[in-house]
């Protein structure tokens, strides 16, 4: 185990609290079921990340059992064994230098486009505005190594989806903060479940490209209110 620098004990105080209560967020929307999908957070200015630990259930889930890692997946605080997809989470903050938050989710409806192998096709206002395309599939991959981090940042790199559906696994997203992250994943539940239920009834119709970047614009620029998050 590492040491925890002074400088970041506010921080990490801070997000223990607050990667912990969002794990509620997961339940309130249907994404998991008993233990399966994690949270996790970047400390802001340090190396270091906050998740959630392995196969402890959602309403047990304290500030103190969250897990402080580096960027390595080696825990430096917490005294459970950190989530099995750690070592996932901590590739996309090395090489994602932009995400502050990372979820992952076996939520249905993506799911079961991911044991497709199917990408969401951008067919909905609603995704134009959170993912700017279609939500694309990355490889399949085994738990406990790089390997599902790696196929995270090779699909998600120059893509505008902050979402990614793993083949034959589950969703990962991405976003500035752990609440942004939930937020794609929400919103990803949500249009695959949208998008499975038109096919049932016929081929959905392809947003235009111009169409799509434009939403997209006022959705991540124009929405809501002024510097508020969206
Ligand atoms: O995806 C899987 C297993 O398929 C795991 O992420 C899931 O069970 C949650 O594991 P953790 O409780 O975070 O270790």
């Amino acid at each position: 185990m590492g040491t925890l620098p002074a400088s970041a004990e506010e921080a990490v105080a801070r997000l223990r609290r607050e990667v912990g209560d969002i794990h509620q967020e997961l339940v309130r929307y249907r994404l998991v079921v008993w233990t399966a999908g994690n949270v996790s957070a970047r400390v802001p200015g340090h190396d270091l990340l906050v998740i959630k630990p392995s196969g402890v259930p959602y309403e047990e889930l304290s500030p103190r059992d969250m897990i402080v890692c580096d960027l390595d997946g080696t825990v430096v605080d917490g005294e459970l064994s950190p989530s099995s997809d750690t070592a996932a989470h901590a590739y996309v903050y090395r090489h994602m230098p932009h995400v502050g938050g990372v979820v992952h989710t076996h939520s249905t409806y993506a799911s079961a486009w991911a044991a497709r192998g199917e990408a969401v096709p951008c067919v909905l206002t609603a995704m134009a505005d959170e993912f700017g395309a279609e939500i694309p599939v990355g490889p399949f991959a085994l738990i406990g190594d790089d390997s599902i981090g790696r196929g995270i940042v090779e699909t998600l790199s120059g893509h505008r989806s902050p979402a990614v559906l793993m083949r034959s696994h589950g969703v990962f997203t991405i976003g500035k903060d752990a609440r942004a992250a939930v937020k794609a994943a929400v919103m990803c539940e949500d249009v695959a479940r949208t998008v499975h239920i038109a096919r049932q009834l016929g081929e959905p119709r392809p947003l235009a490209q111009a169409d799509v970047d434009r939403l997209h614009d006022r959705y991540q620029n124009v929405y809501g209110q002024p510097g508020a998050a969206r």
